[in-house]
């Protein structure tokens, strides 16, 4: 069997973390596991741990390090068979550290977008709550307009997505992942992209994960779209 491949996907909101999980999900066969989604099922499913996350994500609030600790790590121990990405956590060195004792990481990839650029994505981000789906009315529109290809149910755009709360939770993201990605530099894992388009950033990841994933045969998979 070959080895398998674990890998994290950093950076603040609206910097594409989704949208380029799902392209490497597609393009490598990687399973893209979405701490949001977790932690979205947890909260419909009423577990114990959902019913805790509610009751800070209603109030704007990161979960506590020891409950999405708790949340997540069982179903990293489902996916010990699977190549995955994880999108969305670690979060905070805490939550790093935790992980780290969990498994081995093979690349930690950190996106750094400027402020003004995801200030203009957000203001287009449109989703579709039940599955998590993201548009952008510009970059990938709906074949419809606000609603879900696949359900064609209606999508909404989200409160924290607003440019006033963007700053404040972009102020948060800084202070939480800085030490994250001092952690990984010092592991010697860390790859950092800045563009303001993911279409450019795409190829860059896309041909290190075609070095560090030999058994998926790469050729065409660079182009821009998934
Ligand atoms: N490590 C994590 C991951 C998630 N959450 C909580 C807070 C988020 O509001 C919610 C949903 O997570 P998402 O990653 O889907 O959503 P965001 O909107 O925060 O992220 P982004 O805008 O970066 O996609 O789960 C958390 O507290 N800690
Ligand atoms: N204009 C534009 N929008 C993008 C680009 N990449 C992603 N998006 C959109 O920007 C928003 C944020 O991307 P998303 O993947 O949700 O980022 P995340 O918050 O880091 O997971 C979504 O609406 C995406 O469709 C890009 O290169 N240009």
């Amino acid at each position: 069997m070959s080895k398998l491949f674990r890998a994290v996907i950093m950076g603040p909101p609206g910097s594409g973390k989704g949208t380029i999980s799902e392209r490497i999900a597609h393009n490598f066969g990687l399973k893209h596991l979405s701490s949001g989604d977790f932690v979205r099922e947890n909260i419909s499913a009423k577990t114990e741990a959902g019913v805790l996350a509610k009751t800070y994500i209603k109030k704007g609030l990161l979960v506590p390090d020891h409950v999405m600790t708790r949340l997540l790590l069982p179903r990293l121990v489902e996916m010990t068979k699977y190549s995955w990405l994880l999108d969305g956590f670690p979060r905070t060195l805490a939550q790093a550290e935790a992980l780290n004792s969990a498994c081995d990481l093979d690349i930690a990839i950190n996106l750094n977008i400027p402020l003004e650029t995801l200030k203009e994505r957000l203001r287009h981000r449109w989703i579709h709550p039940a599955s998590g789906r993201v548009y952008n009315m510009c970059f990938n529109p709906p074949r419809v307009q606000e609603i879900d290809d696949i359900t064609g149910e209606p999508l909404i755009q989200q409160e924290d997505d607003r440019p006033e709360a963007l700053v404040a939770r972009l102020r948060h993201y800084k202070d939480v992942a800085k030490p994250v990605i001092d952690f990984y530099k010092a592991k010697g894992i860390l790859y950092t992209y800045s563009d303001t388009e993911t279409d450019q950033i795409w190829p860059n990841i896309c041909t290190l994960l075609s070095t560090r994933i030999p058994t998926i045969q790469s050729d065409a998979r660079c182009a821009s779209t998934p």
